[in-house]
């Protein structure tokens, strides 16, 4: 297990919903759901995971009950269980066997929600993506203030967790950051290309894989990690390989790290199997 550095974070938002929460027909069952209440970790070593809580309010569907969820979740909790997963915000916790227990979606579990939300539900991609980067940016500015983590390095890849990124740092740009994206794998598609013409309005920089500076930490405070989110499979491409070994190896000294969605490498539900994956103080899912 790794250990995280720097400040005690303050504690995130940890949303869920369980199956009845969310009156879907998803193949939960209670030994899929991770009761992780009574592994101890030290408050320094906090793992986060949010939410965009304000899809829910969206629809009575997903509408949150008055009981919010608060909860950080430890980075020794998240190598112990399926990480795969996005958490839901929860509504109704009177349904809940256990206010601090989170359950856990596998990577089906998580495309079937995505599946009904783009379905029956009606939203897009565009807003899915919208309020997952709002979050993201929202997370990190509850707990890297701009006045002291104001250079923001996003690291996008060719899906939609890449998009998370762009959405992110156009975000933290009105947040007050300074952020900066290396998005090596462009994808031709119009979602992509307003989201890149939106930040270029905004003289946000593009730097190339050579463009980045040997050491991350003279640059820049915070790295985003938005590589790769739940589809990714396989071995990285070299390319990949690079990127992620340039955050690695200066992880010791570097910035802050924040994944989005999955910290990339991992793999989807068994973690970092290879050890080579992210090694991110922070994850947004
Ligand atoms: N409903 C959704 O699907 C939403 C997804 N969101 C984000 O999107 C992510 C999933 O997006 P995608 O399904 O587009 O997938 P990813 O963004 O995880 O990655 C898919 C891309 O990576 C490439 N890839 C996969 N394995 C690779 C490897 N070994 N080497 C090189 N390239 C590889 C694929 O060819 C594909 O282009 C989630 O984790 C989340 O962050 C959010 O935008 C919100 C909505």
């Amino acid at each position: 297990m790794m250990a995280l550095r720097g400040k005690t974070r303050a504690a995130m938002r940890c949303f869920f919903l369980t199956q009845q929460q969310l009156r879907l027909p998803l193949p939960l069952t209670p030994s899929s759901a991770a009761d992780i209440s009574s592994i101890s970790a030290p408050s320094s070593h906090r793992f986060f995971s949010f939410t965009c809580s304000s899809l829910f309010r969206h629809s009575p569907l997903f509408a949150p009950s008055n009981q919010a969820f608060s909860r950080p979740i430890s980075f020794r909790e998240l190598h112990s269980s399926p990480p795969s997963i996005r958490s839901f915000a929860a509504r109704g916790l009177q349904t809940m066997p256990n206010s601090d227990s989170v359950t856990y979606l596998t990577q089906r579990e998580a495309a079937e929600v995505d599946e009904i939300l783009m379905g029956p539900l009606g939203f897009s991609v565009d807003q899915l993506m919208e309020l997952a980067g709002l979050s993201v940016a929202t997370a990190i500015a509850e707990v890297y203030k701009p006045s002291e983590y104001n250079r923001v390095l996003a690291i996008c890849g060719p899906g939609n967790n890449g998009g998370d990124g762009l959405v992110a740092a156009r975000h933290l740009f009105h947040f007050g950051y300074k952020p900066f994206i290396c998005y090596p794998k462009r994808t031709p598609k119009p979602l992509y290309s307003g989201l890149v013409t939106q930040l270029e309005s905004l003289s946000v920089p593009f730097l190339s894989v050579e463009d980045l500076p040997a050491d991350l930490s003279k640059e820049f405070d915070i790295v985003v990690d938005a590589m790769f989110g739940f589809s990714f499979h396989g071995n990285y491409s070299i390319y990949c390989s690079l990127l992620i070994s340039i955050v690695v190896i200066l992880r010791k000294r570097t910035p802050a790290v924040v994944s989005v969605d999955i910290p990339s490498g991992w793999h989807v539900e068994e973690g970092d199997v290879n050890g080579g994956g992210m090694k991110p103080d922070m994850l947004v899912g």
